[in-house]
């Protein structure tokens, strides 16, 4: 991989970018590229960027062997550099060119939403990847998924990578022979300009609410959306929840780049103005039956047969909204509908409403929900679909982040649960018992009956031993989370579902 000087100065100027540049050498290619000064930076181009960026890091990035640096102001004259508007939107453009402009070998789906992008996500890479076997590629916020074996599969670290490593990440894709790349686009991926300059050839939104907004993060709720909605604005095709929050301003940023032959939208039930409806037949505890009903003409072109009903394995009904999202996608792509019917009825999103059937303990969920809407979305569903059953559940708070949601989990607690036990949740620089006594105190205690365990295994082992019958324990919040962030450390730590299993071996065999 390579990228000349000149080349660079050109897409720069192209995009308005370029402040100034002071290269020796027009005729220089770089061979190396980079946002770390702690790597190896042997004939590189180096960017300074980020809020906590320090001049010392260019001083290293020299030392290892960086020949030019891409800035938004000049740091050292020693080497080449070009002074641009905004680094990490040139991050981004030239780290496509770097890596030969990968995506546009790939078909492109991606889905944003404040809920739902992982498991829509995993839903519809099944379907393509049962479609077009070894040919289809995964970058969701749990697996990195680059190529057809195991070896090409890791765990993420953000839910959209940086420029450089979303790029990277695409040529070793293309490389392996991946066609279609599934992928999450989170609002901070827009906020950062983490996918500046990417047009995607379907994108979808799910839903939005209030989230991730505070200093790190949205300023306001406007931003937000705003945020979110660029989606829209940089798909071909949209695909868009047609009871998501703010759906009209959705809609326009929609119509701002496609055509209404090109948007198509889905709901639940009986709305009116979409063009495909959900409605629930059945569900129990293992899996939920749906119908997918073509409500226009171009939802008809799509769906020759009108209406099928699909199977999906995995319970909740927002995830019947997953899913009609995925199927949408997989049809405008022109997958067989058997090979749709069959992934959907097979789906597993790991740590996403993961189900463990016990002899003599109830049922056991394992749920990501992490907020007061998802909780709420969630413990809603099943006191609705289970009105016999005593609702129990483990959760605990972050530390250092997300304070709000101590509120929310005692209000969803209260609102929906019969029995909770307060336990650690990534802790980080707090102290664990304090945020649940902080969640405590705002819960309604005459509603539900609430204790403290610190140590989480013990505090699922308790839940566990003390449920029988139709009960139904929920783990939230955590997913398949295999550490604890803890004072600036990931901890080890097996995972709910693991501790859950070892669980019930020790006391069902
Ligand atoms: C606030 C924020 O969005 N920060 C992200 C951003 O950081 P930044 O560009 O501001 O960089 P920085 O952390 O200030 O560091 C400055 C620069 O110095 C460099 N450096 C640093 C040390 C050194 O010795 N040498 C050196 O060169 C770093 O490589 C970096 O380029 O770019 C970094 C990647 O280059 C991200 O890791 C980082 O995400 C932070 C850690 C993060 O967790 N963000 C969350 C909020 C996020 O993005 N979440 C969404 C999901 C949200 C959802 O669920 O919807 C996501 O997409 O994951
Ligand atoms: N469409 C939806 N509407 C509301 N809640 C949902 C929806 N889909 C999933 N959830 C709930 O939110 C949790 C997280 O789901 P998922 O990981 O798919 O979303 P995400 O958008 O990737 O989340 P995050 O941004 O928090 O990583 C699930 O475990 C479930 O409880």
């Amino acid at each position: 991989m390579s990228l000349k000087i000149s080349k660079a100065i050109e897409i720069l100027k192209k995009h308005d970018l370029l402040v100034s540049s002071s290269v020796s050498d027009d005729n220089l290619e770089v061979t190396n590229i980079s946002y770390n000064s702690k790597e190896d930076q042997t004939n590189g181009i180096f960017f300074c960027k980020g809020n906590n960026f320090k001049a010392e890091y260019l001083d290293q990035a020299i030392k290892n062997g960086a020949k030019i640096y891409v800035s938004e102001k000049e740091y050292s004259k020693d080497i080449d550099r070009l002074i641009v508007k905004s680094a990490s939107k040139a991050l981004a453009l030239l780290s496509s060119e770097y890596f030969g402009n990968p995506q546009n070998d790939l078909f492109i789906v991606a889905f944003t939403g404040t809920k739902g992008k992982t498991t829509t996500s995993y839903f519809t890479y099944d379907i393509l990847k049962n479609a077009y076997p070894k040919q289809v590629g995964l970058f969701s916020t749990v697996d990195r998924i680059v190529g057809p074996d195991p070896k090409d599969e890791f765990k993420s670290d953000l839910t959209t990578p940086e420029s450089l490593d979303l790029f990277h990440d695409m040529r070793t894709c293309v490389d392996n022979g991946i066609k279609y790349l599934v992928m999450e686009v989170s609002s901070q991926a827009y906020k950062k300009n983490r996918v500046y300059g990417l047009k995607f050839d379907i994108g979808g939104f799910l839903n939005i609410t209030p989230d991730h907004i505070g200093p790190n993060e949205h300023p306001t709720y406007a931003d937000y959306l705003n945020c979110k909605k660029q989606l829209m604005i940089n798909s071909k095709v949209n695909i868009i929840n047609r009871q998501t929050n703010d759906y009209d301003t959705v809609y326009a940023a929609a119509k701002q780049t496609s055509d209404d032959k090109d948007i198509y939208r889905f709901a639940k039930n009986e709305v009116g103005d979409t063009d495909f409806s959900i409605r629930n037949k059945e569900s129990n505890l293992n899996d939920s039956v749906f119908t997918y009903t073509a409500e226009s003409d171009k939802a008809e072109d799509l769906q020759e047969h009108g209406e099928y009903t699909y199977q999906l394995g995995l319970v909740g009904d927002f995830n019947e909204l997953n899913a009609g999202a995925a199927i949408t996608a997989a049809k405008i792509i022109g997958v067989d509908n058997e090979v749709i019917a069959d992934s959907l009825k097979k789906a597993f999103v790991p740590g996403r409403m993961e189900h463990i059937n016990t002899k003599s303990h109830g049922t056991i969920f394992v749920d990501y929900a992490h907020n007061y809407a998802s909780m709420n979305a969630l413990l809603s569903f099943l006191k609705r679909e289970y009105p016999g059953s005593a609702i129990k559940v483990v959760v605990g708070s972050p530390g250092d982040k997300g304070v709000s949601r101590r509120a929310g989990f005692a209000q969803v607690l209260t609102e929906s649960a019969d029995e909770a036990i307060l336990t650690t949740d990534d802790p980080g620089f707090e102290d664990p018992a304090a945020i649940c006594k902080e969640i405590d105190e705002k819960i309604d205690h005459t509603k539900v009956k609430v204790k403290t365990i610190l140590d989480r295994p013990s505090a699922i082992k308790d839940m566990i031993e003390h449920s029988s019958g139709d009960d139904i324990v929920v783990l939230a919040a955590k997913g398949n989370d295999a550490y604890q962030k803890t004072k600036g450390v990931d901890v080890p730590y097996p995972s709910d579902p693991v501790v859950a299993k070892k669980i019930l071996k020790d006391i069902e065999g």
